[in-house]
């Protein structure tokens, strides 16, 4: 009997080995797919400095090649991976200066780029992000990111643009779109600036979103304006209470966990103290700023 169901379950045609290998998953159509698709790529001639980077391009010059007998892209061929690096905090915390700071050291390396930010935010400056130190680059200042490959010249844009920074992206309603096509797809380097949270310590625009698809993400932090320690929030000390608010620091000031709660409260009591004082007598409510 033990024999028999020895038998049943090691069959002695079948060594250890073979039954690990035979319980192994196959190579997917996937896998098999990407090797063929990189021993391809391999192959090929080390493609011109200027050579085209996108998934669009590499299509368009196939069709060059293929009437002027140039060396061929194969259509699985990837273009090379971009990266998509996020750089998140409250108010004053240095996310433009560290986002200036990064766009230069890649300017230094030779790589081209540029810089968007929403022009929403007209604070210091339509052409140009400009820090709260008073630091400046150039811009470009859009409502959204679609238009900025027409704006900026496809051409330019898909064949010699390497890295592009986006300032304020909490603003912008195509963010995850145009990142994920910009690093997936067209090989750009993008490095995205702005506030994760806004005055509620709400999600604020799709700047979350990129998380799952980014290569890297830096929360950075500022000084609580009450007590000195490190502060990860920012609070609105007027009663205006709508998402979206362009202000510096008469309007908002960055505070840690502590003086975020105990602020929170007496804004609250003080906005709803306002709010029922306005439906009163509408002369009450004077100060903008609590
Ligand atoms: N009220 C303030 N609280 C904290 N920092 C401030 C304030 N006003 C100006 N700053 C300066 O802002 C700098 C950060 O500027 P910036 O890079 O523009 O920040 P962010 O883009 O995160 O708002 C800090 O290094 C600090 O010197
Ligand atoms: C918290 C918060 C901020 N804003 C606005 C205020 C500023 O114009 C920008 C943030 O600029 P920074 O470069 O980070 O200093 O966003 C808002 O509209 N709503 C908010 O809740
Ligand atoms: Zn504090």
């Amino acid at each position: 009997m033990f024999g028999v169901s020895m038998r049943t379950l090691i069959s002695p045609s079948i060594s250890p080995l073979s039954l690990h290998l035979h319980h192994l998953p196959k190579p997917s159509l996937f896998s098999t797919v990407l090797r063929f698709s990189s021993a391809i790529n391999n192959n090929n001639t080390k493609s011109p400095k200027n050579s085209p980077r996108s998934t669009i391009s590499t299509v368009k010059s196939q069709k060059t090649a293929s009437s002027s007998s140039q060396p061929q892209s194969h259509p699985l061929s990837f273009s090379p991976p971009g990266e998509i690096h996020v750089v998140v905090g409250p108010m004053f915390s240095g996310k433009t200066t560290t986002l200036l700071r990064r766009i230069l050291a890649e300017k230094l390396t030779g790589k081209k780029i540029a810089v968007i930010k929403s022009n929403k935010d007209t604070r210091y400056c339509t052409e140009s992000i400009v820090t709260h130190d008073g630091e400046k680059f150039p811009c470009w200042s859009l409502p959204d990111l679609s238009s900025f490959k027409e704006r900026f010249g496809t051409d330019e844009y898909e064949n010699r643009l390497d890295v592009i920074g986006i300032d304020e992206a909490q603003f912008f309603g195509d963010l995850y779109e145009f990142c994920r096509e910009a690093a997936d797809k067209e090989g750009k380097t993008v490095i995205v600036a702005g506030l994760d949270g806004d005055f509620m310590r709400r999600r604020f625009g799709s700047v979350l979103d990129l998380i799952p698809i980014a290569d890297s993400v830096t929360k950075l932090t500022s000084r609580c304006e009450v007590c000195g320690k490190k502060a990860s929030f920012t609070m609105r000390k007027t009663e205006e209470i709508v998402t979206e608010l362009i202000g510096g620091a008469e309007v908002y000031m960055p505070v840690c966990r502590n003086h975020y709660v105990c602020g929170q409260s007496v804004l609250e009591t003080a906005r709803a103290v306002l709010d029922s004082s306005s439906t009163k007598t509408p002369d009450v409510v004077v100060a903008s700023s609590l």
